[in-house]
């Protein structure tokens, strides 16, 4: 398996050299309902990716298929914990039936053939809903410390170290309060920790239920529209609390969002969907041009995107052709910066 996606719709960028996710050919199908179709893309490590395109394009779904909600219909889903996993070691790993196997450097998970909870909790996949999803009778704090839950049950050695208290258990409880803490202090809810997470605003609680998702030590971290029903202020928090996540705590994100604003402005990479199909796939600014995109959102016809393709080949073509001509006259010539520097 080639970790670059190789299509017509795609811009080859760096998320294709070590992804932390590959989707590949992945189709969901609900009964005669196309959901997804043979959509494959890459999430560069430590990347922001957006997942985006119009209503129903299947966004959801895809979400749902890495996570373990869904089992594909077809598709594979890699998730590679360590930057240097060659292409034989995931074949290796498919040809063997299992779930996962250890390499040199790390792990390679199938997340099709997993159930979520072991994707969440062996694969570092963790993610957050359209509709907020906290425990609103439970302190902020115990938000966070309930997404180490597992952490504390490990050391705790299932019941017996938590009841006496032992000291193994009584570190890790320690660390999961220093953790929770850390991550209070990174959205600006410390001096909120012991109130109930149901009455902070709108805002708080979005940014609450990311560091709660954080708190598990996530690899790849899915947000479900993050940005949707907040005010500028709270989208620009948010936006730089993605930025922080990705610059400091190194986790690669993939988000579907539907604010352009925040998609432009923080994605490294953008992939885009139209009836379950991938119609683009690039940059950001890549994405923003291409006519295909603008045709789905705007949703005019097969026939403008066509001319529009047509267009924007003729002009690349003129543009080509002017600078093939402008190399022939300065190849006559001196270098045009040589020329300024000369008395
Ligand atoms: N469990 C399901 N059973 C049947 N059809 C489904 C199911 N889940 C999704 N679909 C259908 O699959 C298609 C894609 O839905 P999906 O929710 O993935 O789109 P989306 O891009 O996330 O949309 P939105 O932006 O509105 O959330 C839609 O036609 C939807 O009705």
């Amino acid at each position: 398996m080639s970790a670059s996606i190789k299509d017509n719709v795609s811009e080859p960028g760096r998320w294709d050299e070590s992804p932390v996710l590959t989707v590949e050919n992945l189709t969901m199908r609900f009964g005669g309902l196309v959901a997804v179709d043979d959509l494959s893309f890459n999430v560069g490590r430590g990347d922001i990716t957006a997942l985006i395109g119009p209503n129903g394009a299947g966004k959801t779904t895809v979400f749902n298929c890495v996570t373990g909600f869904y089992k594909p219909t077809e598709g594979r889903i890699i998730m590679r914990h360590g930057s240097a996993i060659s292409d034989a070691e995931v074949r290796k790993l498919t040809e063997s039936g299992e779930q996962s196997m250890s390499t040199a450097e790390g792990a390679i998970f199938l997340l099709e053939r997993m159930p979520d909870f072991c994707i969440s909790r062996d694969a570092k996949v963790a993610r957050t809903f359209q509709n907020i999803r906290l425990f609103g009778g439970m302190t902020v704090l115990e938000n966070l410390l309930v997404a180490q839950h597992n952490a504390l049950m490990a050391a705790s050695g299932f019941t017996i170290g938590g009841i006496f208290n032992l000291p193994g258990f009584r570190k890790a409880r320690q660390k999961s309060i220093d953790k929770a803490v850390y991550w209070l202090e990174h959205i600006r809810l410390k001096e909120r920790a012991d109130e109930p997470a149901a009455a902070l605003p709108y805002g708080d609680q979005r940014r609450l239920e990311i560091a709660r998702a954080m708190c598990t030590d996530p690899q790849l971290l899915c947000l479900d529209e993050p940005a949707a029903g907040l005010n500028p202020r709270e989208s620009s928090e948010l936006n730089e609390l993605l930025q922080f996540i990705r610059s400091e705590a190194g986790t690669s994100v993939l988000l579907i969002e539907h604010d352009m604003g925040v998609v432009m402005e923080i994605s490294d990479h953008v992939v885009v969907l139209d009836y379950g199909e991938k119609i683009s796939d690039g940059s950001a600014d890549y994405v923003r041009n291409d006519p295909s995109v603008i045709a789905a959102y705007l949703g005019v016809e097969d026939e403008e995107v066509a001319e529009a393709e047509a267009e924007a080949a003729a002009a690349a073509a003129a543009a080509a052709a002017a600078a093939s001509a402008a190399g022939q006259t300065m190849s006559g010539g001196e270098p045009a910066g040589e020329q300024e520097t000369k008395p």
